[in-house]
């Protein structure tokens, strides 16, 4: 299987700290990856770097088979789809959820005056519905509550058909009923054979859907570890991780994780 993403000794150092800590990490075809750390860990500027956006200070990055610093970038990015809250805050607020899944087909963030092809309404319409987006359509996008915010910037991220999904804490704000109801969603589209190799970033265990495959822990710009869900995370490597004794569980095809009551 070919490499969807492979990292070696990446480091990104920034004011004399290193923010990703020689980062070894490889993606194959198909994997569902799943980044767990504390706050300041670098999971974001790790998914940063994975998206093009962010060039390491040292260590080699390759992304869908093409070198980071010997690839154009602006060929390679339509290629990754990403949803975040940074780039949910560059879209229009005034702009409908159609035309802000369907700007996304041309690389804006705005509508502009260009006329789109039926066929990438179509998608759009599609990718909406199967995010459960169907009844809101016309809604203004500053509009929409956290978990329909985040619907759409996932359906976003997919209409350029992408070969490698990013989604950087797609459940951050969601109530009890918002979170079930994207896991699910994100399960569904973790199980697709057809959907593209995803990475998502979470703080939580519970938000890790049935279907992710791998996971990867980090902490202080380390990898604490990697590999399949299964074997990485136990209660050991997940009390490391966020520093304190904590027990991590599966029950059926989901996770949950608890501190230890202090003695
Ligand atoms: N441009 C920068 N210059 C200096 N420090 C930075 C810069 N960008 C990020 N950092 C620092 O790097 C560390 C890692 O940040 P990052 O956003 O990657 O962490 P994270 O794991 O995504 O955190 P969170 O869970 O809080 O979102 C943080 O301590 C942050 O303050």
């Amino acid at each position: 299987m070919s490499d969807v993403l492979e990292l070696v000794d990446v480091s990104v150092v920034r004011e004399g700290r290193a923010l990703l800590d020689k980062v070894s990490w490889s993606i194959a075809e198909g994997e569902r990856w799943v980044i767990l750390g504390p706050n300041g860990a670098g999971k974001t500027t790790l998914l940063n770097v994975a998206s093009s956006y962010l060039f390491p200070t040292s260590g080699t990055v390759q992304i869908l088979g093409e070198k980071l610093g010997g690839v154009d970038v602006f060929e390679l990015r339509p290629r990754i789809g990403m949803a975040s809250s940074a780039l949910a805050d560059k879209l229009s607020r005034r702009q409908t959820v159609l035309s802000t899944v369907l700007t996304a087909a041309y690389g804006m963030t705005a509508g502009w005056q260009e006329s789109y092809e039926a066929v990438d309404e179509q998608r759009a319409r599609a990718f909406l519905d199967r995010l459960g987006m169907n009844d809101l359509l016309d809604r203004r996008f500053g509009t929409l509550s956290e978990g329909e915010r985040k619907r759409t910037q996932i359906a976003r991220a997919l209409m350029t058909d992408p070969e490698l999904l990013l989604l950087d804490e797609p459940a951050a704000g969601l109530d009890l009923g918002g979170r079930e109801d994207l896991v699910r969603r994100l399960g569904r589209l973790a199980r697709d054979p057809y959907a593209p190799s995803m990475v998502m970033v979470t703080h939580h265990v519970e938000e890790i859907a049935p279907g992710f495959t791998h996971v990867l822990l980090i902490r202080g710009g380390r990898v604490l570890a990697a590999g399949p869900v299964e074997d990485t995370l136990t209660s050991a490597q997940l009390s490391r991780c966020f520093g304190l004794p904590l027990v991590v569980e599966r029950q059926g095809d989901r996770w949950t994780a608890r501190g230890l009551p202090l003695t």
